[in-house]
Formats: C-alpha cells, sequence, structure tokens
C-alpha cells in the first residue's frame, strides 16, 4: 500500500539497517548476503554485492581491487553495475557510450552521444549509487576496440549530487504495485566527464601513458563473467521463489474444499483433485530439481572460478551454456509456474494477500534481466553446435556434454521401456533424455549446414538444459540422503520431473524416435500413479523448505491453515475500509444517485 517514493525510502531504510546489523554481528559476505536475501525486497544493494563487487574482482587489477574493493566492502562508495542502454541490452558488443582515450591529459572522455546511448536499468542508478561499473566503446589512437569496463564516480560523497556532465533519474514505475518498485532503476547521461586512465578495469586489456592498447592474456569473455556469476545465483533465486509458491498452493490446496459430498458427508479437499495434482505436483517436483541443479551449479562456477585463477580458460565455455541455459529454463518456468498457482487457488489467489501477484511480479524480471531468456538458450545453442562439430572430427566431448560422445548408441538406441514400471528406472528415463537432446542437437545441427540461421537450435538448447536439471536430480538421489522415508519421496518427484516433461514434450520425444505412443502412454500411466503416492505426503514435502510465515507473506499458505480468519482479518486492514462512506461519496456519488432518484420521480 505504499507510494513509490514511501516504499523507495523504506528500502533504504531496510538496508540502512541490514548494514548495520551486519556490522555490529561482524557477518561474513555470505551471511549477510542471506540477510538481504531475507529482507526480501530488490533494492540498490543488490546491485553493489551481486554485480558491481564482482566486475571489479573478475575485471580489476590487483592494484584497481585493494583500492576500490576496500572502499566498497565499507559502503564508503555504493556501485552498481551499468551495462544496458536505452537502445541495446542484449547486443553487448552494439552499446554506444564512448570512453576516448586523450594522452594529452591521461584521461579517458566518457560520453553518451545519441539519445539510444543513454544507460537505462542498471539497478540503484536511479537515486542511490555513487559509482558504477560502465561499459563503453573504448577508443585509443583513433580506433574502436570494443566494450570494455570503467569505474565512475557519479554523485558527490558530500551531498549525493550528480557529478558535473552526468544527467541521471529514475527510469519510472514497473510492472505491479510493488515488486520490482522498490528498486530505483536508473538512466543516465554522459556529457564529456572526464576520468584518469587507471579507471578502465585493467585485467583484461590495458591502454598505456601513450594511448597504446595491449591484449592481456586472458580471453576477453572474461569481460561477461560478471554475468556468468549472477546467472548461476538467479537458478538459486528460481527455486527458492517457486517453492514459496508451490508452498502456498499446496498448504491452500489441503484446507480449500468443493464439492464431492454425499449425504451430507465433507467436501472434498482440492488437492485431491486429480486435475490439480497434475498441475501442481509438477511444480513441486521442479522447485525440488531446480534446488538441486542450482547446488551443483554453484559447485561448477566456483570449480571454472578456481582453474580460472590457474589461469585454466577451458571450462569456460561450459560455465557460460550451463548458467545461461539453466537461468533461462528455470526463470521461464518458475514465472509460468507462479501465474499457474494463482490459478490453482481460485479467486482468493488473485488477492495481493494470497502472496502470489507479488511473488509474480517481482520474479518476472528475472526472465530478461541477466539475459533475455530466448537469447541465452539461443547460446547453449551456438555451444551445442559448435559440440556437435567437435564430436564428427572426432573429439571426445567432457562435462554436461560427455554424453554426446555415446553418438553411436543414443542416434539409434531404442528405449527399454515395456511396463509402466519400468519408467522406475532412472536410468531408463536417463537414457530417453539423452538421445533426445543428442538427436535435436544433430538435427539442428544438419539443418543449419543446410540453411544457416542463429535462431535454429533453441529447442535443442532446451532439451540439453532439461537433460541436464533431470541427470542432476538422479545423481543427487545416488547421494547418503538422511531422515526415514525422505530418500523414497525425492525419488518419487524425480520421476514426476522426468516424465512430466517427457509427457509435455511428446512431440520432442515421438518426433526424434525416442519413445513409441505406446512408451509415452505408459509413461502418463506412471506419472498418474506417482501424484497418487506424493498426494498424502505433498504438505510434508513444502513444509521441508520451512519458510515462516512472515517470509511466505500469504493468508493462503499459513503453516496452521487458519486460511478464512486470515484473508477476513487481511480485507479490513485495506485503506478503503478506513472509512464505512468512502472518500468521493460526497463529491460523485451523492449527487448521481440523488439525480437518479429525481428523475425516476418525474
Ligand atoms: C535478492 C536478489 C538477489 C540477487 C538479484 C540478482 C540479480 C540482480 C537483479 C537484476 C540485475 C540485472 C542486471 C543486468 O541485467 S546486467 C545486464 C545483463 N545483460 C545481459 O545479460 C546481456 C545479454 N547478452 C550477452 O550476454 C551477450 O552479449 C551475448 C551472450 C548475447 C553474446 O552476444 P554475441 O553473439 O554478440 O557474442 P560476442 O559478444 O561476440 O561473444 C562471442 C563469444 O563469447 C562467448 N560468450 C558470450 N557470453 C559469454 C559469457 N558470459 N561467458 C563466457 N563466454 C561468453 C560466446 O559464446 C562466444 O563464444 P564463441 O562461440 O566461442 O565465439
Ligand atoms: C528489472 C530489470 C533490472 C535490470 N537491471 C539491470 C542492471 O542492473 N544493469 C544493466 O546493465 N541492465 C539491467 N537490466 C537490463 C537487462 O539486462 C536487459 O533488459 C536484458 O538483457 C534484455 O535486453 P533488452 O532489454 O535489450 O531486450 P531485447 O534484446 O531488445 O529483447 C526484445 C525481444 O527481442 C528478442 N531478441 C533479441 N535478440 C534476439 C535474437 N538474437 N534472436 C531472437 N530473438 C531476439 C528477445 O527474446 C525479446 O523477446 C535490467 C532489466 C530489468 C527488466
Amino acid at each position: 500500500m505504499l507510494s513509490r517514493k514511501e516504499l523507495f525510502k523504506d528500502t533504504l531504510k531496510k538496508a540502512a539497517h541490514a548494514w548495520k546489523r551486519t556490522v555490529e554481528l561482524h557477518l561474513t559476505e555470505e551471511e549477510a548476503n542471506l540477510l538481504r536475501l531475507y529482507i526480501d525486497q530488490p533494492g540498490y544493494v543488490d546491485l553493489h554485492w551481486v554485480m558491481f563487487v564482482p566486475a571489479i574482482k573478475g575485471q580489476g587489477t590487483e592494484e584497481q581491487q585493494k583500492k576500490w574493493l576496500t572502499m566498497a566492502y565499507k559502503f564508503q562508495i555504493i556501485g552498481t553495475y551499468a551495462q544496458t542502454e536505452l537502445g541495446h541490452g542484449s547486443n553487448v558488443q552494439g552499446l554506444e557510450t564512448t570512453a576516448t582515450f586523450d594522452p594529452s591529459t591521461d584521461e579517458f572522455i566518457m560520453h553518451s552521444p545519441t539519445l539510444t546511448s543513454s544507460k537505462w536499468w542498471p539497478g540503484g542508478l536511479g537515486k542511490t549509487s555513487t559509482h558504477a561499473v560502465v561499459y563503453a566503446r573504448l577508443i585509443t589512437e583513433g580506433k574502436d576496440y570494443g566494450i570494455h569496463g570503467f569505474i565512475m564516480q557519479l554523485r558527490s560523497l558530500d551531498d549525493h549530487s550528480p557529478l558535473p556532465g552526468i544527467t541521471i533519474g529514475d527510469i519510472g514505475g514497473k510492472f505491479g504495485s510493488g515488486a520490482y518498485n522498490s528498486m530505483d532503476n536508473g538512466v543516465m547521461r554522459l556529457d564529456h566527464v572526464r576520468i584518469p586512465r587507471d579507471q578502465m578495469l585493467m585485467r583484461l586489456a590495458q591502454v598505456t601513458r601513450e594511448g597504446k592498447y595491449v591484449h592481456s592474456d586472458v580471453p576477453k569473455q572474461l569481460l561477461y563473467g560478471t554475468m556468468v556469476y549472477v546467472r548461476q545465483t538467479i537458478v538459486a533465486d528460481a527455486s527458492r521463489a517457486l517453492s514459496r509458491a508451490v508452498c502456498i498452493a499446496v498448504r491452500y490446496g489441503a484446507i480449500r474444499k468443493q464439492f464431492g459430498s454425499k449425504a451430507g458427508g465433507p467436501e472434498t479437499q482440492v488437492l485431491n483433485y486429480k486435475t490439480q495434482q497434475s498441475r501442481l505436483f509438477p511444480f513441486l517436483a521442479s522447485a525440488y530439481a531446480f534446488r538441486f541443479v542450482g547446488q551443483w551449479l554453484k559447485w561448477l562456477y566456483t570449480d571454472v572460478t578456481q582453474k580460472l585463477e590457474s589461469k585454466d580458460f577451458s571450462t569456460l565455455p561450459e560455465a557460460h551454456a550451463c548458467t545461461a541455459g539453466l537461468k533461462s529454463v528455470t526463470t521461464s518456468a518458475t514465472a509460468d509456474a507462479i501465474e499457474e498457482c494463482q490459478k490453482l487457488c481460485g479467486g482468493h489467489g488473485y488477492l495481493n494477500s494470497s502472496g502470489l501477484p507479488e511473488l509474480f511480479a517481482v520474479n518476472l524480471p528475472a526472465c530478461t534481466y541477466e539475459g533475455d531468456n530466448v537469447v541465452l538458450l539461443l547460446q547453449v545453442a551456438r555451444f551445442l553446435m559448435k559440440t556437435v562439430s567437435q564430436v564428427a572430427s572426432g573429439k571426445q566431448p567432457v562435462g554436461t556434454t560427455a554424453y554426446m560422445g555415446n553418438i553411436q548408441h543414443l542416434m539409434q538406441c531404442k528405449s527399454v521401456v515395456n511396463t509402466v514400471e519400468d519408467w522406475l528406472n532412472p536410468a531408463a528415463i536417463k537414457e530417453v533424455f539423452e538421445a533426445r537432446a543428442l538427436r535435436m542437437a544433430v538435427n539442428c545441427a544438419q539443418n543449419i549446414s543446410k540453411a544457416p540461421s542463429q535462431e535454429e537450435g533453441f529447442e535443442a538448447a532446451v532439451a540439453h538444459v532439461q537433460l541436464i536439471i533431470v541427470t542432476k536430480f538422479i545423481e543427487k538421489l545416488q547421494e547418503d540422503i538422511l531422515g526415514h522415508g525422505v530418500k523414497e519421496q525425492l525419488q518419487k518427484l524425480c520421476g514426476i520431473y522426468a516424465l512430466h516433461l517427457i509427457h509435455k514434450h511428446l512431440g520432442d520425444f515421438l518426433s526424434t524416435g525416442c519413445v513409441t505412443a505406446r512408451q509415452g502412454s505408459l509413461a502418463n500411466e506412471r506419472l498418474g500413479k506417482l501424484y497418487a503416492q506424493v498426494r498424502p505426503n505433498a504438505v510434508a514435502l513444502v513444509d521441508a523448505f520451512d519458510y515462516t510465515d512472515h517470509y511466505l507473506g500469504s493468508a493462503l499458505g499459513r503453516y496452521d491453515g487458519d486460511v478464512y480468519s486470515a484473508l477476513y482479518k487481511e480485507a479490513w486492514k485495506d485503506p478503503l475500509n478506513e472509512t464505512v462512506v468512502p472518500d468521493g461519496y460526497q463529491e460523485h456519488l451523492r449527487p448521481l444517485l440523488k439525480q437518479q432518484l429525481k428523475l425516476s420521480r418525474l
């Protein structure tokens, strides 16, 4: 119910308080990140910690890191990540802001030459950030060397006013009433603003005092390293958001009753309807699947970072493909699922007090930020096409594409599934997912060789990413899992995750000959049985997420199930209910009613 201004101020207040507690309690960086997570309100600090600091860590020299990170860690400066412009977001190489080196003063001149070159979207830029990593085309000795990162001070550290030559503001209200409106996404224009040469982030390339451009021995793709890092964290965010929505919908489904009363008996809990289960339980399974794949992705990212430190860049393309693909598939699935959870809760799901509209609005932009989901899947497709061509020339693929090395078998195998029970076998499931992904990638490579097109391979990329998620779920179940019966429940969820994908993408599985129509219908039969088996534990499986009522913020998802009292109480809190007769009655409603009454008497 807060206005935009109040909401923004509230964000500033919470961030300042969180920082105070961080210092008082000597929280580690990881603990401080958790605190930010539980504040659960997008704000400038997200950009500072999640993008500004990592950009300096990844692209700054040791000296630059020492200088800037020391201030950033103490919040003496607040930073953002200013990459996107009004005219270009996805096409990073198309950015127009210029950084022209002036050897006479040993400075870069930062400039926005066109309207479309205005920086547009960076979080915290609008009203808060004092500094930014700004991406601009580096021009020296008359030559354009493409996009590089520069640290710029934007606002005075005394009175917060923008520095000379910098025009800066907020880009305006966004989707939903709360959601991302707590963030001051900003616009910025630069008018020949001078910064010292040593504010170019120089780990990837340097400009010498004389203006010579010098490459380092690290690949230029490290310029995109911050995005790899953030995409990895977004997978965990997606899993968390999805599990919150599912928690609300499952708990409410166990409370809500409609129909089914025979001779005055109790009505049916809506969660018992098969249609409800077939819509909701795949989301429950996905929430667990995304959590496990998110944990694995964090491991992969740590591994690639360690390798990069010792100048081993070999796993960077795979890390890029995995983070891009998983960010894309998990955030798209999460946004769709939250929307569906609202419908699964019927009319009450549409109320703000259900918590679902806010959850949807705040997670929807994850499909766009850190890379539009379609654009990112096309990057995965590009990686797959390269891998197929390497396999064709006899190179053994590794990591998440290792299955492609089994090309002889996977291109012609037939699924071993013959009965409904055979779909319980993880090896049988994995084989059909591998065969589908490989066959789609090979088909795509063949089509591209006939008629090259950037957009080919989108579906093959989805198939590959889904294979990764299924595989990581299966692998998780090979570990020791504590708790009586927990592993069995997770096995059922793993089955649901995989089989619902077969159901959803049956066209792919049939057209590539990976399963027959009969096997497809056996998979559906198995899925129905799994839904029935998961039903008795569905509430426990969402309770296991261990969310407090406060964090869930939902009248429908309350742990105690006292849904109707909560809805009733929430309704009375609405500002419209502050008066019995509404504002506007005297000016608009009363005259209208009186006039109609008069007319009716004529
Ligand atoms: C509580 C909340 C907590 C946290 C909140 C989380 C986040 C905060 C919320 C929002 C903040 C949002 C921030 C942003 O959105 S920042 C802006 C993000 N912008 C993008 O993601 C732009 C998307 N576009 C791109 O990434 C690339 O430019 C694109 C991948 C499309 C590549 O375009 P192009 O085809 O022109 O390629 P080149 O630039 O020429 O690159 C060629 C080469 O490089 C490889 N590549 C590309 N990206 C990467 C990468 N990230 N890492 C490694 N390698 C990469 C690419 O595959 C090519 O390789 P090759 O095939 O070998 O030539
Ligand atoms: C809430 C939010 C916060 C953000 N925060 C930041 C930030 O802090 N810093 C920052 O720098 N940026 C930020 N951004 C910007 C964000 O990164 C970009 O919006 C995003 O990368 C998408 O780029 P775009 O807007 O140019 O979309 P476009 O690329 O213009 O996309 C428009 C449509 O075209 C399609 N499309 C584009 N290219 C292709 C292609 N090659 N093939 C097929 N289809 C294509 C897309 O799929 C999409 O449907 C933020 C955005 C949002 C929404």
